[in-house]
């Protein structure tokens, strides 16, 4: 991978400024305007995306319409529709010692922001944060990752046929790239990737002190409880481990099961896979429908975490086959896994899905918290206590009940992780605010009440300010 000239990614961010400086005034109109011609020129290339993915890890058409076009064109639609609301000033009443003044909240762009992305989802998370970016009115720098470069290479030429390089520019490249990025002040760095890298870009942003909004990944549990429709457990969990080949933040990253439906649940994912990929390992194998892992380095990694738990003794329920040369791992279910394997304190971003039995629900709840807070937690029950109680006691970036991966594509929630599975939100207008600054405004009057507490402070005076202090014990209304 050939990486970009740090003399012209200089030019770039340097070009950007007066940009960005132009860009605080601008209009709804004219931010829409951006983003209708880069949904236009992604659109004009869907086919080459469908070879493009092809050629990056063979992901299937269907997975790029769901997992990339869509979540992109959600969020333009989204912004299409709310953008003007959401830029909107918000007037806030005043507060009891603020009573003859006026305020509201102002939504300003934070300015020139670096998007870095990873490889996993490598469109939609490259421009699904460019629309939150665009809508929010900023400038941006893109890196998206070295590790898809077909997709990469299509994305960097949709963006330099819609933008100038002083308002949207991509450069692609690896680490060199990244770091030479890293030292630039930009106004806001989002991140997306590993929390190893994610704490990099922290150390990086606090030489500046940019803002930084971090969705990071982590080990995502899931709970599958006696009360649970097996049936929906094994259609929705199927679906959101192995979609992408399980590269995915938010796929369960390991299931417990209560021990006495354990073996009906394995059974009825078996089943699942079997209908879903083919009956036998080599249908499984020539399957259209399942992605490959993006490259031999991650696959070696896979085929060593699964080696790994078989050797301590745990048991392959399905799936276990390994072709290094064409990155090929079949969807895996694992049980028995002893502790101290690997897989168990790994992300394992890939087609293998630990088994775990269980018989009471406060041990789990115990093994979550002690592990770092997860990217998700999903949780399949019939018992609302159950669910409640697992939703009360434990902390999470996002969660699902009886579905998973699906709170990603709604635009309504706010999207990202918590402590080491990230920090700050994505989508809708939760992406729009991490792009912007809330500056808070206040409109003073002559009659505003603060002025009680200018000087000269008299005994009358200090006698009122107490009054006002002690009234404000009083409940509010
Ligand atoms: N929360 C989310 O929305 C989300 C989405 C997708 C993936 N992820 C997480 O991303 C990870 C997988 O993606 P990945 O392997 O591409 O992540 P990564 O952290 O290795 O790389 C992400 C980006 O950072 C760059 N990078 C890598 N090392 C760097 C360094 N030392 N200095 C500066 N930049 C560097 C890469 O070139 C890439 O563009 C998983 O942990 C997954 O859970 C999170």
């Amino acid at each position: 991978m050939s990486e970009a000239d740090p003399l012209d990614i200089q030019a770039t961010f340097d070009a950007q400024l007066a940009t960005a400086l132009a860009w605080r005034t601008s209009t709804a109109q004219q931010r829409l305007r951006r983003i209708r011609r880069l949904r236009d020129a992604m659109m004009a290339q869907r086919e080459a995306f469908y070879a493009a993915f092809a050629q990056d890890y063979r992901k299937p058409p269907a997975e790029v319409e769901a997992s990339e076009f869509l979540p992109v064109m959600d969020e333009i639609r989204h912004a299409l529709g709310r953008l003007k609301r959401w830029m909107k000033p918000r007037t806030v009443w005043p507060t009891t010692t603020m009573l003859g003044t006026r305020a509201s909240v102002q939504y300003q762009p934070r300015g020139r922001v670096l998007i870095v992305a990873p490889w996993n989802y490598p469109l939609s998370l490259c421009f699904g944060p460019l629309v939150s970016a665009l809508a929010a009115g900023n400038t941006a720098i893109i890196k998206p990752s070295e590790m898809t470069p077909a997709v990469s290479a299509l994305m960097g030429r949709i963006i330099a046929s819609v933008f100038p390089a002083n308002e949207v520019a991509l450069f692609e490249g690896s680490q060199p790239t990244s770091r030479v990025l890293l030292e630039l002040p930009f106004d806001h760095i989002f991140f997306t990737g590993s929390p190893a890298v994610g704490k990099l870009v922290m150390a990086a942003a606090a030489r500046h002190l940019a803002s930084v909004t971090l969705e990071l990944g982590g080990k995502s549990p899931s709970i599958v409880d006696a009360s649970a429709n097996l049936k929906l457990a094994a259609e929705t969990l199927m679906w959101g481990k192995f979609l992408n080949n399980g590269q995915t933040c938010v796929a369960p990253d390991h299931v417990y099961v209560h021990a006495s439906v354990k073996d009906a649940f394995v059974d009825a994912c078996r089943a699942v896979l079997q209908q879903r990929y083919g009956a036998g390992p080599a249908a499984q194998k020539a399957s259209a429908d399942l992605a490959r892992v993006v490259n031999r380095r991650h696959t070696q990694r896979l085929a060593s975490l699964l080696a790994d738990a078989q050797q301590r003794g745990a048991r392959l329920l399905a799936g276990g086959e390994v072709d290094e040369d064409q990155c090929y791992i079949a969807p895996t279910l694992l049980d028995r896994i002893p502790a101290g394997a690997a897989i168990l304190s790994e992300e394992i971003f890939g087609p293998l899905l630990p088994i775990i039995g269980y018989t009471e629900l406060d041990q789990v709840i115990a093994a979550i918290n002690a592990a770092p807070k997860p990217l998700a937690l999903y949780v399949w029950s019939t018992d609302r206590r159950a669910v409640g109680k697992v939703l009360e006691q434990t902390s999470s970036g996002g969660a699902c009940v009886n579905h998973c991966v699906a709170h990603f594509a709604h635009g309504n929630l706010p999207f990202g992780g918590v402590n080491n599975s990230g920090m700050g939100s994505a989508h809708g207008e939760y992406g729009f605010k991490a792009f912007s600054h809330e500056r808070a405004v206040l409109r003073a009057s002559p009659l505003m009440l603060i002025k009680l507490f200018f000087p000269p402070y008299t005994g009358r005076r200090t006698g009122l300010m107490r009054t006002i202090v002690d009234a404000l014990r009083l409940p509010m209304l």
